[in-house]
């Protein structure tokens, strides 16, 4: 396996092959990164994994800083896997006039919602890194999470509007047997803290079952947010929308999708679960 630090190794390696596979990934690797790997590698040979903590979609009071970052052993979970190279840039290599000057790319409608609007300037980072991941790679297929729903359909809509040759493919979540969706942020949370935030998947599965018989979203949604904050959570959003462009649900959508986001103590976590509306036409 390749380890390619710069734009240039990158460049010079891209032009000895042909088709390629991307994942994009900021480190700190679990089962669910390991996961669109495999998915990558049953429609590719050739699979590329970039590692990369991109400080243009942390807000000024994330945690950009103490994000985990823990390269080598990312590096020896992508070799075992079968991966062809890792591309691992420096902030400097990516922005070379900085991030104020940096040109960006906004992918209106979506991005102010939802995570958006509780971290604004968020899905412009995640929109422009990956856009510009997408011109250094020049990969054909691309695969990220279902975990981040918000993000996988602003990167479908960037794709799209900007015409770039690249198949966006989605994975389903990944998740610990507690039900409590994979993420490196998990590391932030204490044991009781992880039991305890089994909570937000099972909330978001009974609402599931209940949407079937009663598409009262308001009610639905107030019910979510009780149930999170009586477990222990402080809820950001749990809201029910239009699965494919995530506005507000309608009864004719054809498809739902529930998302929330909540605090754990600081720790911020997300999930979601669609539902397919079986009276829709
Ligand atoms: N549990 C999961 N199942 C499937 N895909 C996942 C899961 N967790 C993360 N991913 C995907 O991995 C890719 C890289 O995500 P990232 O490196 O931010 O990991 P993360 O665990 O989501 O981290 P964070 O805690 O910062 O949100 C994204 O496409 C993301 O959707
Ligand atoms: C897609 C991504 C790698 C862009 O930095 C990031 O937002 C993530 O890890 O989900
Ligand atoms: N997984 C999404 C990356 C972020 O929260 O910044």
């Amino acid at each position: 396996m390749r380890i390619l630090k710069s734009l240039a190794e990158l460049r010079k390696w891209r032009q000895q092959q042909s088709e390629v596979a991307l994942v994009p990934t900021m480190g700190n690797l679990h089962d669910g990164h390991l996961h669109l790997v495999k998915t990558a590698l049953e429609r590719c040979d050739n699979v590329v994994a970039s590692i990369f903590v991109n400080p243009m979609q942390f807000g000024a009071n994330e945690d950009l800083d103490s994000y985990p970052r823990t390269l080598e052993a990312d590096c020896q979970a992508l070799d075992a896997l079968g991966v062809s190279a890792v591309f691992t840039p420096q902030v400097r290599d990516v922005y070379p006039r900085g991030l104020d000057k940096q040109t960006r790319i906004e992918v209106p409608g979506i991005s102010d919602i939802l995570c958006g609007a509780s971290r604004p300037g968020h899905f412009t980072g995640v929109a422009t890194i990956v856009c510009k991941l997408f011109n250094m790679v020049q990969p054909q297929l691309a695969v990220f999470g279902e975990k981040d729903y918000q993000q996988l359909q602003v990167i479908r809509l960037m794709t799209q509007d900007l015409s770039l040759p690249v198949e966006v493919l989605g994975a389903p979540t990944q998740r610990e047997t507690n039900g409590l969706a994979m993420s490196s942020r998990n590391g932030y949370l204490s044991v009781e803290q992880k039991q305890q935030a089994s909570a937000l998947y099972r909330t978001l599965q009974k609402t599931k079952a209940e949407l079937s018989s009663n598409a009262h979203f308001a009610e639905l949604e107030r019910s979510g947010i009780k149930e999170l904050t009586d477990a222990g959570f402080v809820p950001d959003y749990f809201s029910i929308r239009n699965a494919a462009d995530l506005q507000e649900a309608t009864a004719d959508n054809p498809e739902w999708v529930i998302l929330a986001a909540a605090f754990m103590g600081k720790t911020r976590l997300i999930d979601n679960l669609r539902v397919i509306n079986t009276s829709s036409k």
